[in-house]
């Protein structure tokens, strides 16, 4: 049996190091490296913690793409040097599959034009938690219905992107069937900036950010007389490694990016 040859870059993190973990059960997976500004040289068995892998760890992505062959980046990092990674591993022939959260919409498109030119899969999936997924779908559909509708996310306070990735994305999927419209009384005014929360076309997303929170989502529509809670706990790290091992196993099949793990569940 072939194995998918996986790079991590994160993999102290909470992320990175469950990903560690998911792979080192999966026998159709193998770590060749991982990406960590700290540790370049050593083994990721070395590193306190972490699973006893003999790869190596690197600090540069580029001298790793160089050193080692590999089919996988699976990106668990921030923001900034996620996006960097991603777009150094599609440029490298590797396919990324990326969880970081916090890219633009600019960033987002090139990032897909990049995979478009080179004929490189991708995917982008800003929650991998089947269960996230499945929430985000029932709140498009219901939106059909329900127009109104506000996002509350909830998240601990390690956190550096607001709003969640999720929470946007859930908007941008009730974007895509809600007739657009200003919620609210159309006089209604802050008098504590924020009091309303995010706006995106119309729509408030709330995002909390307290210790002892793991990922959690509502999406509350109302209507005369009634209203609609659609919810979704990430109580443990764990409920995410369905979905990047399902991403893993899908992007080597192929040739374009795909945001969102909904595009890839039958
Ligand atoms: N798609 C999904 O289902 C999920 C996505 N996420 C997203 O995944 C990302 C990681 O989350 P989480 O694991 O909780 O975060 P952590 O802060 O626990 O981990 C981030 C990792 O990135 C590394 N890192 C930070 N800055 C740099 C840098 N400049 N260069 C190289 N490495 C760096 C950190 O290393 P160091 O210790 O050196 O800073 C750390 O190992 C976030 O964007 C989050 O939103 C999270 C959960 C689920
Ligand atoms: O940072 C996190 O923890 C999470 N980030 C993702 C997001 O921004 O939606 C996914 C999940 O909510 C956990």
């Amino acid at each position: 049996m072939n194995k998918i040859k996986v790079v991590v870059a994160g993999p102290r993190g909470k992320m990175g190091s469950e990903a560690l973990r998911m792979i080192e059960k999966e026998e159709e997976l193998e770590l060749v490296a991982c990406i960590d500004r700290n540790y370049d040289g050593f083994k990721v068995q070395d590193i306190e913690g972490l699973p006893p892998f003999e790869a190596l760890v690197y600090s540069d992505i580029n001298e790793c793409f160089q050193s080692i062959d590999a089919d996988v980046l699976v990106d668990l990092t921030t923001p900034e040097v996620g996006y960097q990674h991603t777009k150094t591993a599609i440029q490298y022939g590797i396919r990324p599959v990326v969880g970081t959260t916090g890219f633009t919409k600019e960033q987002l498109d090139e990032l897909s034009d990049l995979a478009e030119e080179k004929g490189i899969g991708a995917v982008i999936a800003p929650n991998f938690a089947i269960g996230a997924v499945l929430m985000m779908q029932f709140a498009k559909w219901a939106a059909k219905y329900f127009p109104d509708v506000e996002i509350v996310e909830r998240h601990h306070d390690q956190k550096l992107d607001a709003p969640s990735g999720t929470a946007v994305k859930t908007a941008q999927l009730i974007q895509e069937v809600r007739t657009s419209k200003e919620q609210g009384h159309p006089d209604e005014k802050e008098t504590l900036t924020g009091a309303r929360g995010a706006e995106l076309d119309g729509m408030r997303i709330h995002s909390m950010r307290l210790p002892g929170l793991v990922a959690h989502q509502e999406v509350v529509f109302g209507s005369t007389g009634e209203n609609l809670t659609i919810k979704h706990d990430s109580f443990h790290r764990s409920s995410f490694m369905t979905g990047v091992k399902l991403a893993i196993d899908k992007v080597v099949t192929l040739d374009l990016l795909v945001y969102g793990l909904e595009n890839l569940m039958e």
